[in-house]
């Protein structure tokens, strides 16, 4: 076994200078195990750690608070675990034996059975489960952790997304592979291959598609995978039937040929969390910056996994997780790394992790399985970042579609915020000329599993009614009415350059990543004469094909080939005439009404109309849209109909910004 603990020399906090020092995970436990604060003063708040203050000053700072509350006392815990549940979207670690007041830690045995009884009292009112997760013992006596988590209903789950990055190599899909599928790999590929969907990959071993595979926990953090025994496949829908949390990873290819992909994958599928994957016996190689350097920039947080512990020497393992915290700690990551060795590890990282600073690590074999169980009981703790809010207006970016035969057009993607009902109407759009049409929600799928609705933070499969799917593409958004939504051709982003070969100058043109939007722009103006890798500036960005609808604070992943810009949207500059528009789409309406026959042929023959200008709005709306064929049958359909634009579109959405 190769595996290095903290102990050994190498990386021992003793034995190395402080600054190169792995954080042992004891030093975020709410008790203080070590001595020195590795984060210098700035480290993390106890949130999850102890019970906290109530927000209405009631005194809940000791440790026996729990044991006879009096009833202001437990209104007050009800209140404040009811808020760290939403916080937590559904789930937190609740600690019970420890007190913020000065005292000694822990409880005796009565007192710890009837602050237990309290929290499960309180578990009950807000319709959670309590969940033991681990027990230790202190100078006052016991200390317990549990987990608190909301019950789902066969219908719902708490649903988490990763996003599964790496160089070529580092195990990705092999580590997919065997904790989807329960079965250990072979060092030759065996796990992979229950993964690998496209014909092409099977033949040359490489991840090329952004592919999704789940991994279910019931409530008590048991895998509820099981492949079924002749094929190895997964029935999702018993999966999601099953799981109390479902984590979704997001498998981005390692090569750099597929970095268009990957890049698509982190912006557009909304990870809570990136899994960064390193072989460790060819440590920081390839793109594995390049990878972090994305999470970081689109401020996802990442867990690192160190692979292959089984076949690597130790002192090479030592050498990687050094090169592997200097990285993590080199000024422009500012990450804090933190070993992880065992369960006590595993439940102070988890409770600290949604801090974007730290950063476990965990050293795994795929083919031993070592450490797997570590890697597991944190992925079941990991808790969405995307705390929802009903009273929110809907909107859902539309990552990918679909035409299924007997169902029609099928967009999935994620919801960002709001709640979405079954035959709820919705606009979307923009199309190319910026206007959004109502459309119904006939069925709704989560991962495969038919449901009634959708929540922020959740992804989704829609079926449309009356829409052909040649008229959506992805980057597309479906939103409430009530957001009055706008197009944009031009917006104002800050952007830092993290490598360009020379210099960016005016009407340079590159491709804009902006959640699931994919399109080039071109630099009008900035704020400076050029730039050079690693200057910041303001930029003027205008898309050249068709105006999107954004928001002002989108990330954005602004690149070309090896020229890679970040940056935030500032400003939406000029938004769709959305009157305009619509009266130019009347026209053309009217037009087509007109012209008898040669419409139809047309339409069939994939005719396409110019970009439409942003200003005037003029050209004819594209219609047929390619003129996608689908079970031998032709399509006629009428594209995005003004008339139904005119009714629903309210009216204070028109006009220039
Ligand atoms: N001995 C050993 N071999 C492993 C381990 N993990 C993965 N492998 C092997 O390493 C090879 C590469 O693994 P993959 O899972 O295909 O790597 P990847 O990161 O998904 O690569 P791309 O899909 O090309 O990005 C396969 O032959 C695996 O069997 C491990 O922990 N130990």
């Amino acid at each position: 076994m190769a595996s290095v603990t903290a102990t050994e020399p190498a990386i021992c906090p003793a034995a190395i200078p402080a600054a190169e020092s792995i954080v042992p995970a004891c030093m975020f436990a709410p008790d203080r195990g070590c001595a020195d604060d590795p984060s210098g003063g700035e480290g993390f708040e106890d949130g999850d750690g102890t019970n906290g203050e109530s927000a209405d000053h009631l005194d809940l700072s000791s440790k026996l608070v729990l044991v006879s509350p009096t009833g202001e006392q437990y209104d007050s815990l009800l209140r404040h675990l009811r808020e760290r549940i939403d916080e937590g979207c559904g789930e937190t670690i609740y600690v019970v034996g420890l007190g913020s007041d000065g005292g000694d830690y822990g409880l005796d045995e009565k007192d710890m059975e009837a602050s237990v009884a309290t929290v499960q009292s309180l578990c009950e009112q807000i319709e959670a489960d309590l969940i033991l997760l681990r027990e230790r013992t202190d100078t006052g006596g016991k200390i317990r952790d549990y987990l608190i988590r909301r019950r789902v209903g066969e219908q719902d789950f708490l649903e988490v997304r990763v996003a599964v990055v790496g160089n070529v190599d580092a195990g990705k899909s092999t580590l997919l592979g065997v904790l989807t599928h329960g079965e250990l790999d072979n060092g030759r590929g065996f796990a992979r291959q229950k993964l690998f969907r496209h014909k092409h990959e099977m033949e040359s071993g490489r991840t090329s598609s952004v592919g999704n595979d789940i991994l279910g926990f019931d409530q008590e953090g048991q895998v509820v995978n099981k492949p079924d025994s002749h094929g190895g496949g997964l029935d999702w829908t018993k999966i999601c039937e099953k799981s109390s949390k479902v984590i979704t990873f997001i498998d981005l290819a390692g090569h750099e040929k597929y970095l268009k992909t990957t890049v698509f994958g982190m912006t557009g599928h909304l990870p809570d969390f990136c899994m960064l994957m390193v072989g460790s016996n060819a440590g920081i190689v390839g793109m594995t910056k390049e990878h972090l350097g994305l999470a970081l920039a689109l401020n996802v947080p990442v867990f690192v996994v160190v692979t292959k512990i089984d076949m690597c020497p130790a002192n090479i393992l030592q050498e990687t997780l050094k090169l592997l915290q200097r990285l993590l700690k080199s000024p422009g990551c500012r990450k804090i790394p933190v070993l992880v060795q065992n369960k006590d590890d595993v439940i102070v990282t988890a409770s600290n992790f949604s801090s974007e600073r730290m950063c476990p690590i965990f050293q795994i074999s795929n083919v031993t399985g070592e450490n797997m169980d570590l890697l597991k009981m944190f992925l079941n703790l990991l808790s969405s970042r995307t705390t929802f809010s009903n009273d929110e207006p809907a909107e859902f970016q539309i990552d990918d579609t679909y035409s299924v035969p007997g169902v029609g057009t099928v967009v999935s993607g994620t919801t960002l915020r709001g709640l979405i009902r079954l035959n709820d109407t919705l606009l979307l759009g923009p199309d190319p000329l910026g206007t959004f049409i109502p459309i119904a929600v006939k069925s709704i799928h989560r991962k495969r599993m038919p449901v009634r609705e959708v929540r922020g933070g959740q992804t989704a499969s829609f079926a449309l009614k009356k829409i052909k799917r040649s008229s959506i593409r992805k980057g597309m958004v479906m939103v409430s009415p009530k957001l009055m939504p706008q197009a944009t051709w031009e917006f104002e982003a800050e952007i830092l350059v993290l490598h360009h070969p020379t210099t960016i100058s005016p009407r340079y043109q590159a491709m804009v990543h902006c959640g699931s939007i994919r399109q080039t722009a071109t630099i009008l103006t900035m704020n400076k004469d050029c730039l050079r890798t690693g200057d910041k500036a303001s930029v003027h960005f205008r898309f050249i094909k068709t105006p999107e609808y954004l928001h002002c604070d989108q990330k954005l992943v602004f690149r070309e080939g090896r020229t890679k810009a970040v940056g935030t949207i500032t400003k939406l500059l000029q938004s769709v005439n959305t009157q305009a528009a619509k009266a130019q789409q009347s026209k053309t309406q009217a037009n087509k009404k007109t012209s008898k026959e040669g419409t139809a042929a047309n339409e069939e023959a994939g005719s396409t109309a110019r970009p439409p200008s942003p200003n005037t709005a003029q050209l004819p709306l594209k219609s047929g849209g390619g003129g996608r064929r689908r079970g031998g049958q032709r399509h006629r359909g009428k594209g995005l109909n003004a008339a139904t634009i005119s009714t629903v579109v309210p009216a204070g959405a028109a006009g220039t910004a």
